[in-house]
């Protein structure tokens, strides 16, 4: 077992051993949804200086109560009620992280991969009006990885190339699906896109997953 997969699989347990329960995932998850409201206005806001201090004290109280009982590791998945996987901190697709739009993905019965409708606000701008590259690379990373997970072939990202063929909008609803294309040993291929309103391809992507040793 390689050093790296020793430390993913002592923390995935210990992630375990201290899941949360529904309700505290839906009120979590509440809280998530409120705080990218909040990070939304931050990057509009146009207060003057005085009122950006009193939010700030005012945050920093909030932060503070929220600290009062922390959890070692952030929570790395559970069972949903209606039985499917919720990825609950995930950057991309964790209901309860801030920082995920979120992206919540749907499997596409018979081997079709994996699916997800989204829209990103402003916050993930990059140049003005359009979805900022890297916020792209991450999405369909998330979505390949998942693909090659559901397909019984998991395995760490090695390689992953990006072809952005348009710019990707923002504030208008995105699709994003990837399907595993072959599989060879402890590689599996698979090929992603992210779809804009036009149902055009804004950026697509191939990745190789390999399944570390042991
Ligand atoms: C439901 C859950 C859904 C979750 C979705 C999550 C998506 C997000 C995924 C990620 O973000 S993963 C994080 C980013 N990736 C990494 O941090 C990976 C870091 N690299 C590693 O951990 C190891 O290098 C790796 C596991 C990829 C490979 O290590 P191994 O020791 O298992 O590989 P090994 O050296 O035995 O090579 C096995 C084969 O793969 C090939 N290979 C390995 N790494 C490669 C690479 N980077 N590029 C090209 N080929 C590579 C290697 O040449 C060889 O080919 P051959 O069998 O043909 O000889």
């Amino acid at each position: 077992m390689s050093g790296a997969e020793a430390v993913m699989r002592r923390d995935f347990a210990a992630r375990e051993r201290h899941a949360p329960d529904e309700a505290q995932v839906a009120a979590l998850t509440g809280l998530a949804a409120r705080v990218r409201e909040l990070t939304e206005a931050v990057v509009h806001t146009d207060v003057d200086p005085a009122e950006a201090d009193a939010v700030a004290a005012e945050i920093a109280a909030l932060t503070a109560r929220l600290t009062a009982a922390r959890r070692e590791h952030p929570p790395v998945a559970a069972l949903g009620a209606d039985g499917r996987l919720r990825h609950l901190a995930n950057p991309v697709s964790g209901e309860l992280n801030p920082i995920a739009p979120p992206v919540l993905l749907e499997i596409v019965p018979d081997g079709g991969g994996v699916r997800a409708e989204f829209t990103l606000s402003d916050v993930y701008e990059g140049p003005p009006s359009f979805v900022h590259g890297g916020v792209s690379a991450l999405i369909l990373d998330q979505l390949l990885g998942a693909a090659a997970a559901v397909n019984g072939t998991p395995g760490m990202t090695a390689t992953l190339e990006l072809r952005y063929r348009r710019p990707t909008p923002h504030g208008v609803p995105l699709t994003a699906e990837a399907k595993v294309s072959r599989v060879d040993g402890r590689k599996t291929y698979v090929d992603a896109a992210i779809t804009g309103p036009d149902g055009k391809a804004t950026v697509q992507a191939t990745a190789m997953f390999v399944m570390p040793q042991g």
